[in-house]
């Protein structure tokens, strides 16, 4: 990839610049407690380097999808506080993204020091999908780095921009985006890692090569299904989308997730790659999607009317782990039952244990499937690449660009 990185911004030498940084810090709270750090811990080393080579270091990132307006519940509050707890030092969240707030913190920055901006999505251009709005705001982000205030101590270099937020960079959105056209850019550590593994994937990988589905949304991993198929040697598909393709084959799946109008297209793909597509043979049924609910285990096809699958059953558990273990190269998205509830864990557990023990290439990606290995105490060590990235992880996969790549490398 021909762009600048990282290693060549800290090589031009950052003591007393301000640097803007696009973190993906989207991390899965409870109330305001942050139930899986991967993401913090996965932005700190650029951060790191760069407060470590005395760069001010402002930090942008997005939480949740607020509508354009502040909203308490996804305050960046917790991520500051994290943030701050595992670089060893304070990180001073500003009360707005490019305001008064903003202004003032980053002017207070000393060589070394790092502030987080509030949410950028406060903003209502951060997800315009009018260009000149988008540019606004980067041209304001942009100028939080200005060198008016600064042209002595950063020695007349201005101020420069670091995307690292791998799973964001499928968004053309302003912090990620526009900025990178307002600022010198450069491609951090974590993107370029990112894509260096899971180009491993795409280009020629070691076979058999599984995939593992699942997940709930159905609909948007459609495309990533057509055109993963003509790449692997399995795809086995567990989690909510199995009961689109059991209905395909004519099964009842009574009151389990259901995208009625992928059911004509599933039945294409069972037709055509019958020796790829593996779909659940039993599944762990409930009558009420609840954690306390009555649950029984059936053969797929005897899912009864009124109750739903929220598992796999352990015989399919069994045959997915059979075929993760002759495997050379597995890549993972999307739990393969509600693991958040411990009745219809043991799928997504069993699948990734035998993932983990499999010694394939492996890589999860997908936010919940990355917070089920951690939230499931499995070993993240035996995993080769847990990505930080869902959706921009499967865009990839796909084949399809990622404006916030694009723009690095001068396109898009
Ligand atoms: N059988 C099922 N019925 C309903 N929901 C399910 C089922 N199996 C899994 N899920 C839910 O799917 C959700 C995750 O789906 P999702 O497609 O968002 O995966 P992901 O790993 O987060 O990928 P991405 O980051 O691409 O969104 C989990 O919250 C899980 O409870
Ligand atoms: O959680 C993610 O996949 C990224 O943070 C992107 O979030 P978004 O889907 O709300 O753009």
């Amino acid at each position: 990839m021909a762009v600048k990185t990282l290693e060549d911004l800290l090589s031009e030498g950052v003591s007393g610049r301000r640097v803007l940084v696009r973190s993906d810090l989207n991390v899965p709270l409870d109330g305001s407690v942050i139930t899986d750090d991967g993401r913090v811990r996965a932005a700190l080393p650029t951060i790191k380097r760069l407060a470590e080579a005395g760069a001010k270091v402002i930090v942008a990132a997005h939480l949740g999808r607020p509508k354009g307006t502040p909203e308490a519940k996804y305050s960046l509050r917790p991520v500051a506080d994290r943030l701050g707890e595992l670089l060893g030092k304070e990180v001073r969240l500003a009360g707005d993204v490019v305001g008064e707030q903003a202004r003032a913190v980053v002017a207070g920055l000393a060589d070394g020091d790092v502030a987080l901006l509030e949410n950028v999505r406060f903003d209502p251009r951060e997800t315009s999908k009018v260009e000149d709005e988008r540019a606004e705001l980067a041209r304001d982000l942009a100028a939080l780095t200005g060198d008016s205030a600064d042209a002595s101590g950063a020695g007349g270099r201005g101020g420069a921009f670091v995307s690292d937020g791998f799973g964001v960079v499928h968004r053309k959105q302003a912090s990620v985006y526009d900025v990178a056209r307002a600022l010198p850019a450069y491609a951090g550590g974590l993107v370029l890692a990112e894509l260096e593994v899971l180009s491993k994937l795409t280009g020629d990988p070691q076979r058999p090569y599984v995939v593992v589905l699942g997940g709930s949304k159905v609909s948007d991993k459609l495309a990533v299904i057509e055109a993963l198929l003509p790449k692997v040697d399995r795809l086995l598909i567990g989690g909510g989308m199995a009961f689109t393709f059991l209905a395909a084959q004519g099964h009842s799946v009574g009151s389990s997730l259901l995208e009625q109008d992928y059911v004509e297209t599933a039945r294409k793909l069972l037709a055509e790659h019958a020796d790829k597509i593996v779909v659940p043979s039993d599944v762990v049924v409930a009558d009420k999607f609840a954690a306390d609910a009555a649950t029984d285990t059936v053969a797929a096809e005897k899912i009864p009317d009124g109750w739903m699958g929220l598992d796999i059953g352990p015989r399919t558990t069994e045959h997915f782990a059979a075929e993760v273990a002759a495997a050379k190269t597995v890549f993972w998205n999307g739990p393969a039952g509600v693991f958040e509830m411990a009745p219809f864990a043991a799928g997504t557990k069993g699948v990734a244990q035998a993932i983990a023990d499999s010694g394939a290439f492996s890589v999860v990606g997908g936010g919940d499937s990355a917070a089920a290995v951690r939230v499931l105490g499995l070993p993240e060590e035996k995993f080769s690449h847990i990505s930080t990235g869902g959706g921009a992880s499967l865009e990839y996969l796909e084949g399809k660009e990622l404006p916030g790549v694009a723009v690095l490398e001068g396109g898009a």
